[in-house]
């Protein structure tokens, strides 16, 4: 059976279905957000929260966000940016025997352009295959003035028990430890276990990680995007956030690609990219 992609309704909110062989993602307009992602004969890889709101009032809590053009507070800007409550629309759409391709697309408007003054055309484009997705960010700067910015693809990993996991592949790099006054340190574990609150950006990272969750484990690798970004919120932080429940924490890490260190400069129209790509093994 070949591979398919369908318009759906996904929490009241106009979602793409991409189904391939057994693997199965949905992404949302809203956010330009993907929601949901079973690789064939697995489970759900991506954590959402059981009190998201999908109104587009607020973020929607889990999946993969895309934070642009501003990372964290990082700067004057809304947090993590302007796109998450924004809605993206759909300019591709490819399938193959093996394969799903979708791509969204938003651009400036005037909404866009009060709060950054600048011309943008950001794209993220979905790829399934059946053990795989890879999400890609494109950032053009359709001005004619040059830009900076920073971001991320914020993917929220669910997990079956937070202390239980194990991060592989960040040992020897540098971090700002955004928790603890963003001190900078060096990753001297070779796994890193979760044991309380967790907010880190680790710094060049050029190797993949691995997740370890009990029976299943995840390869997550970056291009791009210079940076890594590890967060937790732990007990009293999540207690905080309305729109998570309170054991929240212990279902979720995220493994964010980013760029969050250094804020890319970007020429007048030129092209930047970056992909996260996930391998369920
Ligand atoms: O609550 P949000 O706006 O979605 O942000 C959630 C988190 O995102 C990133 O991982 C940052 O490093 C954290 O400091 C932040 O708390």
């Amino acid at each position: 059976m070949s591979a398919t992609i369908e318009q759906v309704e996904f929490q009241g909110l106009a979602a793409l279905a991409m189904d391939v062989s057994g693997a199965r993602v949905v992404v949302s307009l809203l956010g330009g957000q993907v929601l949901s992602w079973t690789p064939r004969g697995g489970k759900e890889w991506l954590y959402l929260s059981e009190q998201a709101v999908f109104d587009g009032s607020v973020p929607i809590r889990g999946g993969v966000p895309v934070c642009f053009p501003q990372f964290a507070d990082q700067g004057t800007l809304p947090k993590h940016g302007f796109v998450r409550t924004r809605v993206w629309s759909v300019v591709e759409q490819r399938t193959g025997e093996d394969f799903a391709i979708a791509v969204l697309r938003i651009v400036d408007d005037e909404e866009t352009r009060a709060i950054w003054p600048h011309a943008f055309a950001l794209e993220l484009t979905v790829a399934v295959e059946d053990n795989r997705l890879d999400l890609e960010l494109s950032v053009e700067n359709t001005g004619d003035e040059a830009f900076s910015f920073t971001g991320a693809l914020h993917t929220y990993l669910r997990v079956s028990e937070v202390e239980e996991i194990a991060l592989e592949g960040l040992y020897g790099f540098s971090y700002r430890d955004t928790a603890a006054g963003n001190v900078v340190r060096r990753e001297s574990g070779e796994r890193i276990m979760v044991d309380a609150e967790v907010d880190r950006i680790y710094c060049k990272v050029t190797r993949p990680l691995l997740v370890r969750d009990h029976r299943r484990s995840l390869g997550v690798n970056t291009e791009g995007f210079p940076d890594v970004v590890i967060w937790n919120p732990w007990e009293t932080r999540c207690a905080a956030l309305a729109d998570m429940p309170n054991s929240g924490f212990r279902r979720m890490l995220c493994t964010e690609a980013a760029v969050a260190d250094q804020a890319v400069e970007l020429p007048p129209h030129q092209q930047w990219w970056g992909r996260q790509t996930l391998v369920a093994l």
